[in-house]
């Protein structure tokens, strides 16, 4: 049986068009949980990361909003309250389902600190979009009195973006495996992990918001993952996405990813880390990398969809 590590994107718990009500996100997540359960079924070694691009965003307008009444939390410790909230939201609702379905297990959310570089040059340009989708006229409206970032987001609006520095090391590694050698499903490195900076061995939180994807590309390497699956909301990576040229990819290898990705394919926001993602894994030594919405996660394990990333492709293994 394989050791698989999920990465839900933040987007699947709180989907395009929706406020983020509590009740929105139960059922996004309670529809996730079915397809990972199946693997739990047959045997596999689940572990499960999550975004917290949209969560994190409307946590800090809620900051900003109460400030005059509550002190603001700086944004690492944004990230750790939707870290403890989605993982308890994902936490109960596995549990619920393994309950209806007799399955005797346990599921735990670590709180997860991802050690990043304080010269990371990420801090100086930011890139990771958080929070809701705004109209260009909305944007222009909140930049006439805030001072922030914004970019446009695959076609589906502007979103504010914050500093989004590597994760180096997950501090709560040896924990994960602690759990995971007592046949315990582990929900872990939530939004990309709390980023934190390392001096003299102590530990200081930092403002920014670690992406999920290299976040988890960086576990499943240190625990020795067999896959490595990224979940977003398109089945399929493509080539020319969105245009009348859409090209969906069933395999490419790393080269040609890379490749993709300067030509364009891949903006920074969305879709550009989960492509360096699945090649950091790669190069780090994993195997397996799939990218796909959650819904097709069964077929994609048995390669009749998703897209996989590889190392080299089957075809120029033979020939050689
Ligand atoms: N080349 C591409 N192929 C497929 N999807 C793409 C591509 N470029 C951008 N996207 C968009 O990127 C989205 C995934 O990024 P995002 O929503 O930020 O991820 P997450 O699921 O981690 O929240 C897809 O749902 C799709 O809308
Ligand atoms: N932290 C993070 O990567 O969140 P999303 O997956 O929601 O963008």
């Amino acid at each position: 049986m394989s050791k698989i590590v999920l990465a839900i994107g933040g987007n699947a718990i709180i989907k395009e068009g929706q406020k983020g009500s509590i009740e929105e996100q139960q059922t996004n997540i309670n529809e996730s949980c079915e397809p990972v359960l199946g693997l739990i079924e047959q045997g596999h070694t689940v572990v499960i990361t999550h975004g917290n691009g949209p969560q994190v965003g409307n946590t800090l307008i809620k900051t900003k909003m109460a400030e005059s009444v509550v002190p603001a939390y700086p944004l690492d410790v944004c990230d750790a309250e939707t870290q403890g909230n989605l993982g308890y939201l994902i936490q109960q609702a596995f549990r619920n389902k393994m309950v209806e379905r007799n399955i005797n297990k346990t599921v735990a959310t670590v709180v997860t600190q991802a050690i990043v570089s304080k010269d990371d040059p990420a801090f100086e340009t930011p890139t990771k979009p958080i929070g809701p989708f705004y109209s260009k006229e909305e944007m222009e409206e909140i930049l006439k009195t805030e001072k922030l970032t914004f970019i446009e987001d695959s076609g589906r609006g502007y979103r504010r973006v914050v500093a989004s520095p590597k994760p180096i090391k997950i501090v709560e590694k040896e924990a994960i495996e602690a759990l995971l050698e007592k046949d315990i499903t582990v929900i872990t490195a939530g939004g990309g992990g709390i980023p934190v900076i390392e001096n003299n061995g102590m530990l200081k939180g930092t403002e920014a918001v670690i992406d999920k994807d290299f976040a988890s590309a960086l576990l499943a390497a240190e625990i020795n993952a067999d896959y490595l699956f990224i979940l977003t909301g398109v089945e399929q990576v493509a080539i020319h996405f969105g245009t009348p040229q859409q090209q969906n990819l069933l395999e490419m290898t790393a080269d040609d990813a890379l490749r993709y990705m300067d030509e364009g394919h891949f903006p920074k926001g969305s879709m550009g880390p989960k492509i360096e993602a699945a090649v950091l894994f790669l190069q780090k030594g994993g195997k397996n990398v799939i990218i796909t919405s959650i819904d097709k996660l069964q077929d994609a394990l048995q390669g009749k969809t998703g897209t996989r990333i590889v190392m080299q492709s089957e075809t120029a293994v033979t020939n050689n």
